[in-house]
């Protein structure tokens, strides 16, 4: 994917507008920050460039696609937006696994290798149930990041993340930044931001403007 296109973009819940008229071009081979208070609009935002919630009106273009027109959702994707979810009586390679069968895309061998690359133990066998939160997430990025998506969004990325997992999941976000992806982070800490994001958005009052 080359570029995310946001035209004219408002949503509504009820009678009160969250998102007014949001004009945003997202480029390949950037990282992209998103940051806002809580209950701005972070989430609806995502989810609705994802064509997971409808929007009132304007447009969403994924390269040459329209969303909702072209294409029901946005394709190609990774995302990890609030908690992920997972079959807790399965363990960490059948979770991984099941989704990964769903394209076919991937091997038992990448699932494994990106297991690692979140720091979790590739031997593990344990239900997810037993994880602490800190393990779920980190099989969540997983999740997101395994199919190699040309778009890749992550909400929080960092929550519940130990000071190791927060260092090696910055790195791990900077690896995956490359020429045909566009990546899109929102945290609440201002140093993941400063770190990771070339570009930078707030929210505020229903409107999103670039920082920098
Ligand atoms: N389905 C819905 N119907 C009505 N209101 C909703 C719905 N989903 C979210 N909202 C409202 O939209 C607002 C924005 O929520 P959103 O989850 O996008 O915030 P956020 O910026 O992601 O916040 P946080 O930093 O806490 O994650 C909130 O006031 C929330 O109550």
């Amino acid at each position: 994917m080359e570029q995310l296109i946001v035209k004219n973009m408002s949503q509504k819940f009820k009678d009160r507008e969250l998102l007014t008229d949001v004009n945003i071009e997202l480029l390949s081979g950037k990282i992209y920050g998103l940051i806002g208070d809580n209950g701005s609009g972070k989430t609806i935002f995502m989810k609705s460039i994802l064509g997971l919630i409808p929007i009132d009106t304007g447009e969403i273009w994924l390269d040459n696609n329209k969303l909702g027109k072209d294409i029901e959702f946005a394709t190609n994707t990774g995302f990890l937006i609030e908690v992920p979810s997972f079959i807790l009586d399965y363990n960490q390679y059948q979770n991984l696994k099941l989704l990964a069968d769903i394209n076919g895309k991937i091997s038992k061998q990448d699932i494994l290798q990106v297991i690692a690359a979140v720091g979790l133990d590739p031997q593990n066998k344990e239900k997810v149930r037993n994880f602490s939160l800190g393990m779920k997430q980190r099989l969540g990025i997983a999740q997101a990041i395994m199919e190699e998506p040309e778009l890749l969004i992550l909400d929080e990325p960092m929550n519940s993340l130990d000071a190791n997992g927060v260092t090696l999941i910055r790195e791990l976000i900077l690896s995956l930044k490359k020429e045909d992806r566009i990546i899109l982070i929102t945290s609440h800490n201002s140093e993941d931001i400063e770190l990771l994001c070339d570009v930078v958005f707030e929210i505020q009052d229903g409107q999103i403007h670039q920082l920098n």
